[in-house]
């Protein structure tokens, strides 16, 4: 064969550490959610109601938690399987999961919900508020109920109208029905999106919150180990190597707690391992692998280093609230009260408001903060601000180091 065919040709052939590298997909439902038990069971107890008396009352949850946490994976697994154990006892369940980054309106999220019950809607000219009276009938015909899962709700709640949000979340003060066949779970990475809702739509989401959190490095081990049995070939992955990738991620050891991140670096350290030829995966390939995948968060890192001062001290007064709240964006006036805090603790005056702001803003540009403006549904509407990289211990102590040789270059 001749050049470059013979190369491909050999690839293609060559072993790999790989046996179904599928199960390594996102997209991929795993049979077991270790260390998630005990949410399957809150979750199951939360929506008994259904059983105990079907279509008394419509059931709300909320599932909080930081990315990467499970929060997408379990809520479908409860739902595949309550929704069988519940059709046993003869009530029928539909469970329907809904993506609110994909559907981004009230009205794509009533059609995806409208197909997934294999409904068909006339395509144009009914409003969405119409399309959930023809759902709500279809439910009634066929005598059931469903679980509506609407997954990153926070965009929704951030970007819909008053009147979109309240319709979705107030359904049955809207809908004339007598049964209420329809239960929500909403699923938000930052609580805190609820907590500064209007009254009466908070009091329709949030009586039941169930938190998702990060996992810890043996908690990792174990999600990786599974994989790894189902993935790879026998003996091909080093205990090492997926004892490191669970260690760099996990949340007790300064990681992010993020399990698709280190199922993505377990991918990538078999990734190399295979181009490499080799047979087995080494923890060098997963030194490899998260260097290639944490390189965007070192580029961030050494921007960091030429920041000015009081940059810096923003900066370390949202770690100091990611820290103590464990969630991830904060009213811009709740940051600028931290960071008078900070200051005081590093004696340094602080600067003027709007001189605060204007490093904010600068700071974003550098793409260092996010900023997103609060819902509608919220009551007056603030600027939050979050970080654009997870906060470690490492980084908190590389920050305060920057900020006290900045102080003693001032000094001197
Ligand atoms: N306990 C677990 N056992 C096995 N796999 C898990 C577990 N938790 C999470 N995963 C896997 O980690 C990845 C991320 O999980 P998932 O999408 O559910 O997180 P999430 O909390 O919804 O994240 P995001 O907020 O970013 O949407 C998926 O591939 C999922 O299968």
């Amino acid at each position: 064969m001749s050049y470059p065919d013979d190369i491909i040709a050999n690839s293609l052939n060559s072993p790999s550490v790989f046996k179904d590298s599928y199960k390594l997909n996102p997209d991929y439902i795993p049979e077991k959610l270790p260390h998630r038990d005990s949410k399957l069971s809150e979750l199951t107890i939360a929506f008994r109601d259904i059983v105990a008396d079907p279509g008394k009352t419509s059931v709300r949850v909320v599932i909080t938690g930081r990315t990467g946490t499970g929060k997408t994976v379990t809520s479908m697994v409860f739902g595949d399987r309550f929704s069988k154990i519940i059709r046993e006892k003869g009530i029928k369940l539909q469970y329907i999961h809904v993506n609110c980054h994909k559907q981004r309106t009230l009205y794509l999220i009533t059609q995806d919900i409208a197909e997934q019950l294999k409904l068909s809607i006339p395509p144009r000219g009914l409003s969405s508020q119409e399309v959930f009276k023809i759902i709500h009938d279809y439910l009634d015909r066929r005598n059931m109920h469903i679980i509506i899962t609407l997954d990153e709700f926070d965009y929704f709640l951030t970007t819909s109208s008053m009147e979109d949000i309240y319709f979705l979340v107030r359904l049955y003060d809207e809908l004339a029905v007598t049964l209420k066949r329809i239960s929500y779970l909403f699923i938000v990475r930052d609580i805190s999106i609820i907590s500064t809702l209007d009254k009466t739509i908070k009091d329709h989401i949030a009586r039941n919150i169930i938190e998702f959190s990060p996992y810890t490095s043996d908690e990792l081990y174990d999600i990786l180990q599974d994989r790894v049995k189902i993935a790879f070939q026998k003996n091909a992955v080093t205990d090492d190597a997926v004892r490191f990738i669970a260690d760099t991620n996990g949340f007790d050891k300064g990681g992010s707690g993020n399990a698709r991140l280190s199922i993505e670096t377990l991918e990538l350290s078999g990734k190399i391992a295979d181009s490499e030829r080799s047979p087995i995966v080494t923890l060098q390939h997963a030194k490899e692998a998260n260097s290639r995948i944490n390189q965007e968060a070192s580029l961030i890192l050494d921007e960091l280093k030429y920041l000015e001062l009081h940059s810096l001290l923003l900066v370390k007064a949202v770690i100091n609230l990611v820290k103590k709240e464990n969630r991830e964006s904060f009213p811009i006036g709740k940051v600028e009260e931290e960071y008078t805090k900070v200051c005081d603790l590093f004696r340094e005056e602080p600067r003027r408001h709007t001189q605060v702001y204007e490093y904010m803003r600068r700071l974003k540009l550098m793409g260092i903060f996010n900023t997103m403006q609060s819902g509608k549904g919220m009551r007056g509407r603030t600027t939050l601000i979050s970080l654009t990289f997870p906060v470690s211990q490492e980084l908190d102590d590389y920050i305060t180091k920057l900020i006290g040789a900045l102080k003693n270059s001032k000094q001197e």
